[in-house]
């Protein structure tokens, strides 16, 4: 990835694409060695946005041309000269970093265009500081060993219990995050971070979505663990769920019509049809869990249509 500053001092975050459209990630891979994905990235944007959340900062697609506007540019001269011509001609770079920059996993132009995601950067942290948090549902990382939350069945309770989750909307918006990592099954969110100034009063950051939609094949219940183990769920949430599993506004034509408006959805669509079916398929997923967890509360769950919410969504795919 690359950061990219422009004349009038704005940032924006790049990531090039590493893997085709349809490639699904080899099964014998762990999620913490997936590929971050460009398309992924986007993607989030319009979903997080679908949700009515809003927590992702907008991403947009962009085809580079990365002699021009990369490689003739960047003030950066130890980038600059990882670049070479692969033995079929495409112009090629690999930049510097600790793991994944070689002439073995360069990122190739084709011959010298380049699909990438661009990430409006938050402001920078010396003026705008940041807490990064830790998931209590963060994964091992590790081949072996399990997590805490996969062996303590109570899990929940003590989560519950423990600062910032026990007061407030914590929980409510770790499931929002929670929720939209397992509809475009992303196994990575090891962290997520708040704005410091509003302490525990303010709203969550999906930033870092680049390990999602790696798989459209097969779904991963454990992202869900924290719904299912908590039954806890934000009633603005539940209903634009239930909104967007009727047939006028399901998700995947919600989410094809947005991203249609992509610039590289003119070059191949940024989530292909079995990646949309998904969406579809794990939304149900969703809210058969919170059915269950209604029931084991005996509350009565009525489905109200919000006019606000549905008229964002009437925007979105007219
Ligand atoms: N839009 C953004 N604006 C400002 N900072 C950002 C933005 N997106 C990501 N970051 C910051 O940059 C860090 C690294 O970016 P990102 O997580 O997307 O890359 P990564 O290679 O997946 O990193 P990691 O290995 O830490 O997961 C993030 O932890 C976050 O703090
Ligand atoms: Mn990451």
């Amino acid at each position: 990835k690359l950061v990219m500053s422009f004349p009038n001092y704005g940032q924006a975050m790049l990531k090039p694409m590493k893997q085709e459209r349809d490639d699904e990630t080899n099964y014998n891979l762990y999620y913490f060695s997936d590929f971050e994905r460009h398309n992924a990235e986007i993607a989030a944007f319009h979903l997080d946005r679908i949700l009515g959340y809003r927590r992702v900062p907008p991403v947009v697609g962009r085809l580079v041309d990365v002699v021009k506007e990369i490689k003739d540019v960047t003030t950066d001269r130890k980038l600059a000269r990882t670049f070479f011509n692969s033995p079929v001609g495409n112009v090629c770079f690999y930049g510097q970093c600790s793991y994944y920059c070689s002439t073995e996993h360069a990122v190739c132009g084709r011959p010298r265009k380049l699909e990438a995601s661009v990430a409006v950067m938050l402001p920078d942290l010396s003026l705008v500081t940041r807490r990064t948090w830790r998931s209590p549902w963060r994964r091992s990382y590790s081949r072996s060993k399990l997590a805490n939350w996969e062996a303590e069945p109570n899990y929940c309770s003590t989560v519950k219990k423990t600062p910032p989750y026990n007061k407030g909307t914590r929980l409510l918006d770790f499931m929002d995050m929670v929720i939209m990592d397992f509809l475009m099954s992303n196994m990575d969110r090891h962290h997520y971070e708040t704005f410091e100034k509003f302490g525990n009063n303010t709203f969550l950051l999906h930033l870092d979505n680049g390990r999602a939609f790696g798989r459209h094949s097969k779904d991963e219940p454990s992202i869900l663990a924290p719904l299912e183990q908590c039954c806890r769920i934000r009633r603005s949430t539940w209903l634009r769920l239930n909104l967007l599993s009727l047939s006028q506004y399901y998700l995947s034509d919600v989410m094809r019509a947005s991203l249609s408006r992509d610039p590289l959805h003119s070059v191949a669509p940024l989530l292909s049809e079995p990646h949309l079916t998904a969406l579809d398929r794990r939304l149900k997923t969703v809210l058969e869990t919170v059915s269950r967890c209604q029931q084991q509360r005996r509350e009565t769950g009525s489905v109200i249509l919000m006019n606000s919410s549905q008229q964002t969504l009437k925007k979105i795919v007219r």
